[in-house]
């Protein structure tokens, strides 16, 4: 049996203030969340005051990215070890505003992916077509080749120690989420696509939702027999919201 998990993705939000009040409210209201997991995904410079918050707690964290190189002159990157120093159990690879606005590629993000697996980080794989791509009727193509970049480098074995995060491109902070049918098709095809490498993977792999999911939502797509959790946005930013979120995944 698959346990859902509810990650949110800060993006580039916060302060040391900001933080420290929306951790503060989420540590006691999700200690008693049962039968699903949390984490929240925090920029870089935030990872020391998470990881001082939420040791102990109910509530893992993570990056948003990371390097695909273990170390050595690169400017300006974070590796996975690094990741690691902060008690990270997650980094996000891939993520849609990572492929637009930073020119990753499948293949820097399968090497990203490997990176973090190679340190002990669980990598939340995002995948997910753009509008254009959904109207052309090829999301099935296009999240098919996400996944073999990754497959190919990680095989299934490296797959199975991740979590996969579906996210159309079309739904992130437009307040346009895909329907729990839309995403619930999306998601039976990634199981069905990992289910042809290993039945048992695809039976065991968390695959979550992305894109304007919010309290008001959550249960209905969480209710659908593939979406195992989601990975939140905006509505992350609430710890009313937030919380809400992870109970529905309960
Ligand atoms: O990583 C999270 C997604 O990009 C979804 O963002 P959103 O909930 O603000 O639409």
């Amino acid at each position: 049996m698959r346990e859902k998990l509810v990650a949110g993705n800060w993006k580039m939000h916060g302060s040391l203030a900001e933080n420290k009040a929306l951790l503060d409210a989420l540590v006691p209201q999700l200690a008693s969340l049962k039968g699903a997991s949390c984490a929240v995904c925090v920029p870089y410079p935030y990872l020391f005051q998470a990881q001082q918050a939420l040791q102990g707690a109910n509530v893992a964290w993570g990056a948003q990215n990371l390097s695909q190189h273990e170390k050595g002159a690169f400017t300006g990157e974070v590796s996975a070890s690094m990741l690691v120093d902060f008690g990270c159990k997650y980094a996000l690879v891939g993520h849609s505003e990572r492929r637009a606005l930073y020119g990753e590629d499948d293949a820097t993000v399968a090497a990203k992916f490997v990176a973090a697996q190679k340190a002990g980080l669980t990598p939340i794989l995002c995948v997910g077509e753009t509008l254009a791509e959904r109207e052309g009727n090829i999301t099935e193509q296009v999240v098919a080749r996400q996944l073999d970049a990754v497959l190919a480098v990680a095989g299934v074995a490296g797959l199975a120690k991740s979590v996969v995060a579906y996210e159309p491109v079309w739904a992130i902070g437009t307040g346009k989420t895909a329907s729990p049918e839309q995403a619930q098709a999306v998601h039976a095809f990634i199981r069905a696509k990992v289910a042809e490498a290993s039945a048992d993977v695809a039976a065991g792999l968390v695959i979550q939702y992305g894109g304007s999911v919010k309290a008001a939502n959550a249960a209905q797509l969480f209710s659908m027999p593939d979406i195992d959790g989601g990975l939140i946005g905006g509505a992350a930013l609430s710890a009313e919201e937030f919380v809400a979120i992870c109970r529905a995944a309960q």
